[in-house]
């Protein structure tokens, strides 16, 4: 199972936190991907993305905090593949890798130079200061269609006093129900996010981030999510989204 998934996530250097294409929708994603010229371009591109290996910020660093270790060994015991002899706990996680680049450079020419820019950035991995920022984790269920993320709120996201901006709240919202989605059926853009804030988040805490699938419609995907306390107890924030596959070729449009 984890192998099954790992292989969802061959070529997932390419971009940042989104490993898109699972089995059954391979296919279709690579013939919706790619169809014009500039797009088989990119797809050439594509091994040579990145030079050297580029940091997997899903790892944990110093920063991590005592309650982000405890529920990042958590998920991540009940990520490993089970093998003859050990406990089979029901539950199968993969951690998703995650990294600061979409696409590092193009060769692809004018088409591919619309879109791709040397100094471009992950917006939630471009803190290099560990632990200032977003420190998160996405571990991704494939047989319940969940997301699960563990993220640690940095210094740099204060919002009202001693508590986290509501805007890099959604941002995280918008990364996990993104990235959620995209797993699902190749790249997605959000086309619609509703945000209803219950109970501030300190700065510096760790919470959990829920995403399920609550309906698939031809190339729309609606995605809830629930960010709580660790243990589940406090409920800070409820949201929905809807998130729309895509071609490439709706990022080359001006
Ligand atoms: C190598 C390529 C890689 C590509 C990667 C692409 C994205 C990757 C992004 C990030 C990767 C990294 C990590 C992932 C983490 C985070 C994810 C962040 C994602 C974002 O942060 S992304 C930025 C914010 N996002 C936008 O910047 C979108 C601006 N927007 C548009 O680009 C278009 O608006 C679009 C594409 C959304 C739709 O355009 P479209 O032309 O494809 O579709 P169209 O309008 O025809 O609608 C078709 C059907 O959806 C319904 N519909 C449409 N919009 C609706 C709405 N708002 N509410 C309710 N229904 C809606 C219609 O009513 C119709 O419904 P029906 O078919 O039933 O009539």
């Amino acid at each position: 199972m984890t192998r099954s998934v790992g292989r969802i996530f061959s070529g997932f250097r390419c971009f940042g936190s989104l490993p898109f294409g699972n089995p059954p929708l391979k296919t279709q994603c690579s013939s919706v991907l790619f169809r014009t010229t500039s797009e088989r371009t990119l797809m050439h591109a594509l091994p040579k993305i990145f030079g050297r290996k580029p940091r997997d910020f899903s790892l944990p660093n110093s920063s991590w905090g005592k309650e982000m270790m405890q529920l990042y060994n958590h998920y991540n015991r009940l990520s490993k593949e089970t093998t003859e002899g050990q406990e089979d706990h029901g539950e199968q996680w993969t951690r998703l890798p995650s990294y600061n680049r979409t696409l590092k450079y193009a060769t692809g020419g004018v088409y591919l130079s619309k879109i791709i820019q040397s100094k471009a950035r992950l917006f939630t991995r471009n803190i290099r200061d560990p632990g200032a920022s977003f420190e998160y984790v996405i571990f991704f269920r494939q047989d319940k269609l969940k997301c699960a993320c563990i993220f640690q709120a940095g210094h740099l996201l204060e919002g009202a006093p001693g508590h986290v901006h509501g805007g890099a709240i959604a941002t995280m919202i918008d990364t996990i129900t993104g990235t959620h989605a995209s797993l699902l059926s190749a790249p997605v853009m959000t086309a619609n996010l509703n945000i209803n804030y219950r109970s501030p988040i300190p700065l510096g805490s760790t919470v959990l981030i829920e995403s399920i699938l609550d309906k698939e419609d031809g190339r729309k995907r609606y995605i809830s999510c629930r960010v709580t306390s660790t243990d589940g107890s406090k409920l800070h924030t409820e949201a929905t989204g809807l998130f729309l596959s895509i071609s490439v070729s709706h990022l080359l449009k001006r």
